[in-house]
């Protein structure tokens, strides 16, 4: 064959081929996601402009709704129906020390009261034995009470600083500071009260999925939990995308690329829809992963992260990123350690205790610290206690 036609034919095979990845592309990407992905939170296509509003309405009121159930709930249930939350047991298998200071702005969603009725439900979910012995820690005390934390009284053992203590805080230091001492006051005294295996501390506005229990034991029983500090059981929503500096998540985004693209070009390796011809090569293979890649991203990796919830065994493990400890694993006796760590350095803005901790946890020797995904806990604190807050908080 002349050389012309042979450089003919193969332009016009490549041309074809490079349109047909173009309809593709802009197919998957400009029509079909565009249309199913445009209401989800996470997603590079949801429509801030048309649903952020309203979304963030709806959850502040399902949230005010809760509130208002626990509030009845811890009211009027029986003082005995749960004592059993007053009588500890030494060297508990788990401690959960719950933190909560007043919320002033946040008054009518009671999230200590929520999170509290969530614990209690879900506390017996480990078999005969309960999961674990819970302890509420009150950063408040004196005359500017926590008035959730006071009706728990009956219900849970309720540690608090003393009076004097407490204001002699809160006049000499910022509040990012005082929010890591009443952190290490909480370590310290659930740690000296029970000598637990094991710590959770919560944040009072994080609350516990239902499989909460169970896959914390199953993390501990894992190997790496021995040699681990501290293991973060949250990282907000919007800081879940490949496209977040951390290197562990490029390998995971480019793995997932390579497996859907060998899985489809496997299964259809002379796949012809449309007069497409594609067989196995090199350029296919790049392309559909680049293509899943691109897909994955758009989509919200928060979404593919869920379907790991059908097992505990799924969760999975990786560096710890930076942000947020509304809940977090203290293996052994990583808690006492961590206080000692904390107590040793000063916090302000910009440099708050979750940021103190991922530095410690990269400067000491031999420590690591991991996080678990997709979350344990659903973060119901719209209104934060440490920073100012908007009028009606949003979601994004
Ligand atoms: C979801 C999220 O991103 N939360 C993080 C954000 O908290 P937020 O800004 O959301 O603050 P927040 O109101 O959730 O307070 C965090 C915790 O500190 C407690 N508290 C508050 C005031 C006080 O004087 N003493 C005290 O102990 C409070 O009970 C709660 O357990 O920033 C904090 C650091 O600043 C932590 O990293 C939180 O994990």
């Amino acid at each position: 064959m002349p050389r012309w036609k042979v450089f003919l034919s193969q332009y016009l095979r490549w041309s074809s081929t490079v349109t047909q990845a173009l309809a593709l592309s802009i197919i998957t990407f400009c029509v079909i996601f565009p249309l199913c992905c445009h209401r989800l939170l996470y997603s590079y296509y949801f429509i801030k402009s048309m649903y952020l509003d309203s979304m963030s309405e709806v959850v502040l009121r399902e949230s005010l709704d809760r509130g208002q159930e626990a509030l009845r709930f811890w009211q009027s249930s029986s003082t005995t129906a749960s004592s059993r939350f007053n009588n500890f047991t030494q060297h508990p298998e788990l401690l959960v020390t719950v933190v909560t200071a007043r919320r002033n702005e946040a008054r009518d969603y009671h999230y200590l009261l929520q999170v509290m009725l969530q614990l209690s439900n879900i506390v017996g979910s480990c078999g005969e034995q309960e999961c674990a012995e819970v302890l509420v820690c009150d950063v408040e005390s004196g005359p500017q009470e926590n008035q959730d934390a006071k009706l728990l009284e009956s219900h849970f053992r309720v540690v608090r600083r003393l009076p004097q203590e407490q204001q002699s805080i809160r006049e000499r230091i910022n509040t990012f500071e005082k929010e890591k001492r009443d952190y290490v006051f909480c370590l310290r005294r659930g740690w000296e009260l029970v000598k637990p295996k094991n710590m959770v501390v919560l944040e009072d506005d994080a609350l516990p999925r239902n499989d909460f229990f169970i896959v914390i034991k199953d993390l501990l029983s894992r190997r790496f939990a021995l040699h681990t500090l501290y293991i973060k059981l949250y990282h907000p929503e919007r800081l879940q995308r490949y496209w977040n500096p951390e290197p562990y998540r490029i390998l995971e985004w480019v793995g997932l690329g390579l497996v859907g693209a060998t899985a489809l070009l496997l299964s259809f390796p002379y796949w012809n829809p449309c007069s497409f011809s594609f067989t196995l090569s090199a350029t296919h293979l790049l392309f559909f992963t680049l293509y899943f890649m691109t897909a994955a991203e758009l989509l919200g990796r928060h979404y593919l992260l869920e379907v790991r919830r059908i097992s505990p065994q799924l969760y999975a493990i990786s560096p710890a990123t930076e942000c947020c400890t509304p809940a977090m694993l203290f293996p052994g006796d990583a808690s006492f350690r961590v206080a000692e760590y904390l107590d040793s350095s000063f916090c302000y803005k910009g440099h708050a205790k979750d940021i103190v901790l991922y530095q410690m946890a990269r400067k000491v020797p031999g420590q690591r610290s991991h996080s678990v995904e997709p979350n344990l806990i659903t973060h119901i604190g719209a209104y934060s206690s440490v920073r100012a807050n908007p009028s009606r908080p949003k979601l994004l």
